[in-house]
């Protein structure tokens, strides 16, 4: 039999995030991208769909169809059908899940009882290693951050459930910090503000539309409004209404500046000397929640730091990851610096 160590043996990078679900393989890049939604028949509980086929049946399924969604938070709520997730996902990614080497990014909050979660459900989908990463540092190896070099270095990822923050040095993590709060306690907020102002409610690709197209983290100069059909919570009635780019950036405001606290709190912990390379070298933003329009000026305005919004701010993780498992060795430092790896030893 090969040893597991062997050079066939396949690196592969896992997010599995809140929202989607990607995956890097060495040589071929980022191969999986699809939410992180499975649908099952409860009758049988047969699987029916996982990612995008799954995201189409929303609120559209017969009863006897179960949409879950397995992640919150950036770590396993769902084992069971994580794990079946992940076997379905591996088994459209590889030819074979024989000998596979996997990572995977983890929230610095992520307790070791959610930690030990993600690593047995990699296991029951065919990985003979496994390992985990820190996102943030992730995030900062996918966007080619310098993190060996003697400089600080800062990377706020805002994902769908979370946000990481961390300032790395020298190929050592000098701050990690994570927050159970991202992009989609925006939609929340909206939805609550539509329903306590507008006395309105709609589906949640509405909501998301809105924050996408109409949505800001700072004071538009253009007061768009947003048109949409939603029910009346008072009749029960279809109808029309307007929430214009203003009332979407105050409402915005409030989960955002708790993001903000976060990062400044990160930056009251570093070192001055990092502080000080910080202040020259910016921050740079990823995860698809600093997609939202304003979201790198905001950040500018709000830290007095120069700040980046990397290209594909959403692929930095799970390329950081794939750069990760593929230079282990050398990178061990870094990830035994963000987090504890686990490997199971045959
Ligand atoms: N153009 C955009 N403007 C605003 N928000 C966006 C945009 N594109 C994506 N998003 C938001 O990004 C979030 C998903 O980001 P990402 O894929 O990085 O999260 P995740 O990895 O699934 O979550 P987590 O890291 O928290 O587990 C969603 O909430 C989505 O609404």
């Amino acid at each position: 039999m090969a040893s597991i160590f062997s050079p066939l043996t396949k690196n592969i990078g896992i997010d599995l995030g809140t929202c989607t679900t990607q995956v890097y393989v060495e040589g071929r890049g980022v191969v999986f991208s699809e939410p992180s939604i499975v649908a099952t028949d409860e009758r049988n509980r047969k699987l029916v769909a996982i990612g995008n086929g799954a995201e189409s049946m929303l609120s559209k399924s017969p009863e006897t169809v179960k949409i879950h969604r397995p992640l919150l938070n950036g770590v396993v709520a769902d084992y069971g059908v994580t794990r079946t997730m992940l076997g379905y996902i591996l088994s459209k990614c590889v030819r074979s899940v024989q000998r596979l080497r996997i990572m995977v990014g983890v929230p610095a909050a992520a307790s070791n009882v959610e930690k030990r979660a993600v690593m047995e459900a990699v296991y029951q989908a065919g990985a003979k290693e496994a390992y985990l990463v820190d996102t943030a540092v992730a995030a900062a190896m996918g966007v080619n951050m310098p993190v060996y070099d003697p400089v600080g270095n800062m990377v706020v990822n805002i994902g769908g459930g979370t946000t990481n923050v961390a300032i790395l040095s020298l190929g050592g993590i000098v701050v990690s910090k994570s927050i159970h709060l991202g992009s989609l306690d925006f939609n929340e907020a909206i939805k609550d503000y539509l329903r306590g102002q507008y006395d309105i409610v709609t589906d949640d690709m509405t909501i998301e539309e809105m924050k996408i197209t109409n949505g800001s983290a700072v004071l538009p100069l253009e007061d768009r409004g947003y048109y949409f059909t939603g029910r009346g919570l008072d009749d029960g009635l279809l109808k029309e209404c307007a929430v214009q780019a203003s009332e979407l950036y105050q409402v915005i405001g409030r989960p955002l500046m708790k993001i903000l606290d976060l990062v400044r709190s990160a930056l009251q912990e570093t070192p001055p000397e990092l502080s000080a390379d910080i202040m020259e070298h910016g921050v740079v933003l990823t995860g698809g929640g600093a997609k939202l329009k304003g979201m790198e000026q905001l950040f500018s305005q709000e830290l007095g730091v120069p700040v980046v919004l990397a290209a594909e701010p959403d692929l930095a993780v799970v390329r950081g990851i794939g750069v990760a498992v593929a230079e282990r060795e050398k990178l061990a430092p870094v990830i035994e610096g963000a987090q504890r790896i686990y490997r199971r030893r045959f």
